[in-house]
């Protein structure tokens, strides 16, 4: 066995090369050489610059030369000193046994080794030797193909690293050359039916002839778009479940639907993408059946991977109480007032679908429990059937009619008509607040920091993280910074509010990582809070032209 050849002259190993591998230096690193130009270069490149390589090469046993490279690399390993594992793989047969194509397996296979190589010897990444000319050949795919995002090959991916990634297959070339060291051709990589082999012999030299910089605008392409990618990956990961989706820009959309899906572990196609988020950005309802066979729709504002079950009740049914599922004229008794079912179910924001498939328990037309999630219970239905109270899951209907009747209240004090209540752990009312900003003559008077006050007074402790926030309108950035701090567990909101809302109206607050986040819900009781507001702002045009208020 020959010494590690290392300390190159520097003539020989051109800065474009060396510099990329430096911090290799001393480490222990496993490469997977295939014997063709690129890896056995930077296999002799990582011992020039110090590091520490294990030598890993996979027989994918695709053709009949393949015994013949790994002998050929053993050798290499050998005359270079540095250690070498190599394992033979039926690619082929585990393509048929994963039902995959042929390169998603072999490609799937050389990682799974690599990865393992690298465990057994201690190394810190594994190294493979892309360069820039397949960068431009897979960039060139992804756009012929129509790709969303044109990713080209990524240069860190787990513990792989690809540090050749921008440089030109000529230095590697020059570089061997210049070593006197050989390498193996493979005969596939010269077959124009394969499609990089296409682009390569083809395609990429007559796009140079024209355009001598091709490669290199290729991989910038790719770079850039990573980089838009993944800054609106981080805009598609803010989006909360309250979060309304309709009008959100259709490119942090199809990122959105793509996370979801690949969350739920469901294979798709781009087109599928683009559809589901074009149905979520125009409100609309969309039904697929992804590659796989799994139904998946849009509906609600919201894309459902599995199919909704409606909760039945978990309780003994009294007496006199009816299951069925709805009818016309139904109605809901709240402690605020009567609403028909079907305003419950819209604010619930449950499908057109699936609302003949919520279970309900009635008296006549009477709606004592509704199996929405959470259920909502009619006045006095909780109590009857001994239910504990739930803050959390219970009483916002309820809630949301005591904030109306205090919303209505500021309206007639000609303030802007927004009531808020704060229900404590057991579900009771613990603070109240309405609006008083005009008669205060101070603009932070605002219904739920009142709300808020009070409920810390009520309950002798300024964190709320057990208590609801119901409030008509959906609060604004200083409300909800007041909730945040008070770390108050759920909000419930009526309207939207698209002039200052902290929830969607004009930004997400909470699409930022604080370090408390309430479940929120939103909409509840939305028109007639809306209402309320119109009305009031249009009496008060008509008025005496009292300065302007602010909601
Ligand atoms: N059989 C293999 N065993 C180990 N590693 C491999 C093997 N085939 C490819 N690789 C790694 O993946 C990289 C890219 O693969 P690709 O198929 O483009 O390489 P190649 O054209 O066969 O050879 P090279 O990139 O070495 O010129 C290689 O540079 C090498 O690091």
């Amino acid at each position: 066995m020959s010494a590690p050849v290392s300390g190159l002259p520097p003539d020989l190993f051109p800065p474009r090369l060396r510099r990329p591998l430096a911090s290799y230096a001393g480490q222990v690193v496993a490469v997977g050489v295939s014997g063709g130009a690129d890896s056995v270069a930077l296999l002799r490149a990582l011992l020039g610059v110090g590091a520490r390589p294990v030598v890993a090469h996979l027989d994918h046993a695709l053709r009949p030369g393949s015994a013949g490279d790994a002998a050929w690399v053993l050798e290499l390993a050998e005359r270079l000193g540095v250690p070498f594992e190599t394992v033979r793989v039926d690619v082929a047969a585990v393509a048929v046994r994963r039902g995959g194509n042929l390169e998603d397996a072999a490609r799937r296979v050389r990682y799974d080794f690599l990865g393992r190589v690298a465990a057994r010897h201690g190394a810190g990444a594994v190294l493979t030797a892309h360069t820039r000319r397949d960068q431009a050949e897979t960039v060139l795919m992804e756009l012929l193909r129509g790709e969303a995002t044109l990713h080209g090959i990524a240069p860190a991916w787990g513990r792989v690293r690809r540090p050749w990634l921008d440089v030109p297959r000529a230095d590697v070339e020059a570089f061997l050359h210049a070593l006197g060291q050989g390498w193996r051709e493979d005969p596939t990589n010269a077959d124009p039916a394969q499609t990089r082999a296409w682009l390569r012999w083809e395609v990429l030299p007559r796009l140079r002839a024209r355009f001598p910089a091709t490669e290199a605008a290729l991989a910038r392409v790719a770079r850039l778009s990573r980089e838009d990618d993944a800054a609106l990956r981080v805009l598609a990961d803010r989006l909360q479940p309250h979060t309304p989706l309709p009008g959100q820009p259709p490119a942090v959309l199809r990122r959105h639907v793509t996370r979801t899906l690949a969350q739920a572990g469901l294979p798709y196609h781009a087109e599928q993408v683009e559809r589901l988020a074009a149905a979520l950005g125009a409100g609309e309802t969309a039904h697929l059946c992804l590659p796989g066979g799994r139904d998946v729709t849009v509906t609600g504002g919201r894309l459902h991977t599995a199919p909704q079950v409606w909760p039945a009740p978990d309780f003994a049914v009294p007496e006199g109480w009816t299951r069925r599922t709805r009818q016309p004229g139904d109605r809901v008794r709240l402690p605020g007032g009567t609403r028909r079912l079907s305003d419950v179910l819209t604010d619930a924001k449950v499908p057109r679908g699936d609302r003949d498939r919520v279970l309900l328990l009635v008296q006549g037309s009477d709606v004592r429990w509704a199996g929405l999630r959470p259920p909502v219970w009619g006045a006095g239905a909780r109590e009857e059937v001994g239910a504990p109270p739930d803050a959390l899951h219970g009483a916002p209907h309820g809630a949301m009619g005591e904030a109306l009747a205090l919303a209505h209240e500021a309206a007639g004090a000609g303030e802007v008509p927004v009531g808020a209540v704060v229900l404590g752990p057991g579900g009771e009312v613990v603070g109240r607040g309405r609006n008083t900003s005009r008669e205060d003559g101070d603009l932070t008077r605002h219904a739920e920091l009142a709300a808020l006050r009070e409920a810390a007074r009520t309950l002798g402790t300024p964190y709320l993280d057990r208590c609801t926030l119901v409030v008509t309108l959906e609060p604004c950035p200083m409300c909800l910074g007041a909730a945040l701090e008070a770390r108050v567990g759920r909000i419930v909101y009526g309207a939207r509010n698209p002039k200052a809302g902290a929830l969607g109206g004009v930004t997400d607050l909470l699409g930022h990582h604080w370090g408390h986040a309430p479940v929120v819900t939103g909409g509840l009781r939305a028109g007639e809070a809306a209402g309320l507001l119109r009305r009031s702002f249009q009496a008060l045009r008509r008025g005496a032209g009292a300065g302007k208020p602010q909601p």
